[in-house]
């Protein structure tokens, strides 16, 4: 049995780069950006009117304002930049319009009575000018988001306003997802007493979603040949297999000596964790496969999928998955010889990690309960509350 930090560095060490894709700006949100971004113009492109009002030429910040001034026109948003005549008169422009030339501070409406023409003000002294500068967020060729990261909806803003009708992306893996297990039913069937529906697969499925993968579902029984003929295929087809079930010590979880017979190259089996022990990784060299076997009680296998998969997912395709650190709010006992990932909700007002009750790892329901994992290593004596641990948080 290994050591949770050795078996991730064994996972991260199969990372794998599928090469590049270009795909249209709204197909790319969730993918991993395989470019550096530039900006094409300066960001704000335009001095830029941030408040509804008049423009005027005050010059220092210190000079008061005439009382009046006679209104020159109108300046809208999208319309080809105005010149102000003089200091003496003002032109009414809008949030978002290019600022008048010569003009060098906005007043807000709220400071201004229009009548006839004229615009009186309201104030004395101006406190600021209103305006959003060009080139104050970014210069024009500025790298403004890094080769390798995840695409988020406010990405897609950035890469819009740059014009990114396409955009390089890494390619995803083909992913497998298999369940085995006779005592397994489909999700329209109605269970024996003896018998369960399928679950993991489809958190699988709707965590690898999440991720932007479109995997491929499967079902082997626990029967030795149809393991071996299904699984032959498989490895051959998809890039990577996600397994659950049938890598404990039971008499028919035949998962690893299967893999073993088809030459997939065992890293390790069986880590110092709760839950989740039993699980095993390798990866066929000839065929180019990699094999996450997780063990098939529920939270073992989301745990699995959340902490080991989605780390390698990140460290193949871009950028590291980075998990932040959570106080924890209530004493627990330490596990010298296992590392553990405690389900946990977080307090809402002080942010603090609470440990939820479950009957195990087989307790599927207490998961949708479940906020995050912290992640306490094995060690003696208690863990205190308000010592801070890395949250794995769900995807
Ligand atoms: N003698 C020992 N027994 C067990 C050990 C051990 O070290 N020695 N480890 C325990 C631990 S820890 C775990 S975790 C489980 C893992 O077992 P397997 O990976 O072999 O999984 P199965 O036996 O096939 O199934 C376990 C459990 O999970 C349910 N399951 C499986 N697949 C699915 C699915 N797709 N959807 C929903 N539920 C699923 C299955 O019905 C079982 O109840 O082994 C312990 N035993
Ligand atoms: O490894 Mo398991 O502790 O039952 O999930």
């Amino acid at each position: 049995m290994i050591d949770i930090q050795e078996a991730l560095s064994q996972v991260l060490e199969s990372s794998q780069n599928y090469g590049q894709e270009k795909v249209p700006l709204m197909e790319s949100v969730g993918r991993f950006l395989a470019e550096d971004i530039h900006t094409d113009r300066d960001a704000p492109p335009f001095d830029r009117v941030t408040m509804d009002g008049i423009a005027i030429q005050l010059g220092d910040l210190e000079n008061q304002p005439l009382g009046s001034y006679p209104i020159q026109g109108i300046q809208a948003a999208g319309l080809p930049q105005m010149t102000l005549e003089n200091r003496k008169h003002c032109i009414e422009v809008m949030t978002g319009a290019i600022m008048p030339k010569n003009a060098d501070t906005v007043i807000p409406y709220e400071e201004v009575e229009i009548q006839d023409g004229q615009a009186k003000i309201n104030l004395e002294k101006i406190a600021k000018r209103n305006i959003h500068y060009r080139g104050s967020d970014s210069r024009q060729g500025e790298k403004i988001i890094a080769n390798g990261k995840k695409i988020n909806a406010a990405d897609i803003g950035v890469l819009a306003t740059v014009g990114k009708i396409t955009v390089k992306v890494s390619n995803l893996p083909d992913v497998a997802i298999i369940s085995t297990g006779d005592e397994l039913v489909n999700v329209d069937e109605t269970p024996q007493e003896h018998q369960i529906r399928k679950s993991n697969v489809y958190s699988l499925w709707a965590g690898l979603m999440k991720d932007g993968i479109k995997p491929e579902m499967f079902h082997i029984t626990d029967d030795k040949t149809e393991l071996e003929d299904k699984l032959k295929g498989l490895l051959k087809d998809f890039d990577v297999l996600l397994l659950s079930g049938g890598v404990s010590k039971g008499k028919y979880d035949m998962i690893p000596e299967v893999l073993d017979d088809l030459g997939v190259q065992k890293s390790f089996h069986r880590v110092a964790q709760k839950p989740g022990k039993p699980f095993w990784f390798g990866f066929h060299k000839e065929l180019n496969s990699k094999v996450f076997a997780f063990p098939g009680n529920p939270l073992a296998t989301y745990v699995g999928y959340q902490f080991y998969f989605r780390q390698w997912l990140h460290q193949s395709l871009g950028e590291k998955l980075q998990f932040n650190v959570c106080t924890l709010g209530k004493s627990l006992p330490g596990n010298p010889k296992i590392s553990q990932f405690v389900p946990v909700q977080i307090n809402k007002k002080n942010g603090e990690a609470m440990p939820i009750k479950n009957n195990g790892s087989g307790d599927l329901f207490s998961l949708s309960q479940t906020e995050a994992f912290l992640l306490v290593p094995r060690r003696e004596g208690e863990n205190q509350a308000g010592e801070k641990f890395q949250l794995i948080e769900m995807s």
